[in-house]
């Protein structure tokens, strides 16, 4: 249900710093008793004063909070929340220098966490989007239709993989069973060699056949009511509304594409959403939510600064399309 303009909290901008140390481990702090979120860990820094830029209240809280001079920051991601009845803004920095070393100057607890054990820990929802930031990969490959010409298929995949990508979608909706399993026995060797993973749209047979993660459709989402598979391999959706992001949060599914931001030429009669509503959308879930429609590699800066995990796409991530 839409909030009225009335009940719609204020929105409290926050800034926070990811330090890490010389083996990439995070910092965390233990938010002390007798706050909002008490016990849980964060990422160090507090709430922006009025007349404060972002930056400067996360020097100035992480001077207060850890002893530290914050020496030079660069942003990864903004993300909005809601929260109860709360509404922030958390506006994350990655603090590339600084001077002193950290200490819990307000007693609370600190710890230094490898990047692979952050989950572990109870944090606010608005830091699982910044965790997944810092753990997955910014771009979602999803290919186009593949034509019976699948040596050109697999060398154009091979192709996009060798420019970095690491999660690719086998987008193929109009093939039968046996050439498919044909297609996508290839298409599983090709991304074990560059080390990306795999998932195949719509085929839940075939992801437990071939070991493979799952992309469901709008559609498919929202006629299940247990994630599909098990945890160990990925579980993606589409979603277009609300209602599908907060469905694919309650099976647990590991990210969301929304979508579509902008206008696209595969799919010109779908009428675009604009980051306005797809921000609102995401301030409800803290689920990882990569944004589609119209953008590119190019777009990530901006998807983050939305609240993004990064950016889905077929046209502009595939070498003859893009
Ligand atoms: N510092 C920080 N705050 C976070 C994170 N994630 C998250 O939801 N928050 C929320 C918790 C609080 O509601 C708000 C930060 O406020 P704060 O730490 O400056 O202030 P506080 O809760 O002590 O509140 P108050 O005493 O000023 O009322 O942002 C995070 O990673 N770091």
């Amino acid at each position: 249900m839409r909030r009225s303009p009335l009940d719609t909290p204020r929105i409290v901008p926050v800034a926070a710093g990811v330090l890490t140390d010389a083996s990439g481990r995070v910092l965390l702090a233990r938010r002390t008793s007798g706050r909002d979120l008490a016990g849980a860990w964060e990422f160090p820094g507090g709430k922006v004063e009025r007349n404060e830029s972002p930056e400067a209240a996360l020097k100035r809280e992480l001077k207060e909070e850890l002893g530290i001079d914050v020496l030079a920051t660069e942003p990864l991601m903004s993300v909005p929340q809601h929260h109860g009845s709360k509404a922030i803004k958390l506006d994350v920095f990655r603090v590339t220098k600084y001077a002193g070393q950290p200490r819990g100057m307000e007693n609370q607890a600190l710890a230094w966490v490898p990047n692979g054990k952050l989950t572990s820990y109870p944090m606010p929802p608005a830091d699982l989007p910044v965790v997944a930031a810092l753990q997955k990969p910014a771009h979602y490959l999803i290919t186009p239709e593949p034509t019976t010409d699948t040596t050109r298929f697999l060398r154009e995949l091979d192709a996009a993989l060798s420019r970095g990508h690491r999660l690719v979608q086998l987008r193929a909706k109009t093939w039968q069973e046996k050439p498919l399993k044909a297609l996508l026995t290839l298409t599983v060797a090709l991304c074990k060699k560059h080390k990306a993973q795999l998932l195949i749209n719509g085929q839940l047979g075939l992801a437990h056949d071939f070991d493979v993660g799952l992309h469901l459709t709008s559609e498919q989402l929202m006629g299940l009511h247990a994630r599909p598979l098990a945890a160990r391999l990925p579980v993606s959706a589409s979603c277009h509304n609300l209602e599908q992001l907060k469905h694919a949060q309650a099976l647990g599914l590991d990210f969301v594409v929304l979508g579509s931001v902008n206008k696209t030429a595969s799919h010109p009669d779908v009428a675009p959403m604009g980051w306005k509503a797809w921000q609102e959308m995401r301030a409800e879930v803290s689920l990882p939510i990569f944004a589609i429609g119209g953008l590119g590699p190019d777009d990530v800066a901006t998807a983050r600064q939305h609240g993004a995990q990064g950016v889905a796409g077929i046209r502009a991530f595939w070498p003859s399309l893009g």
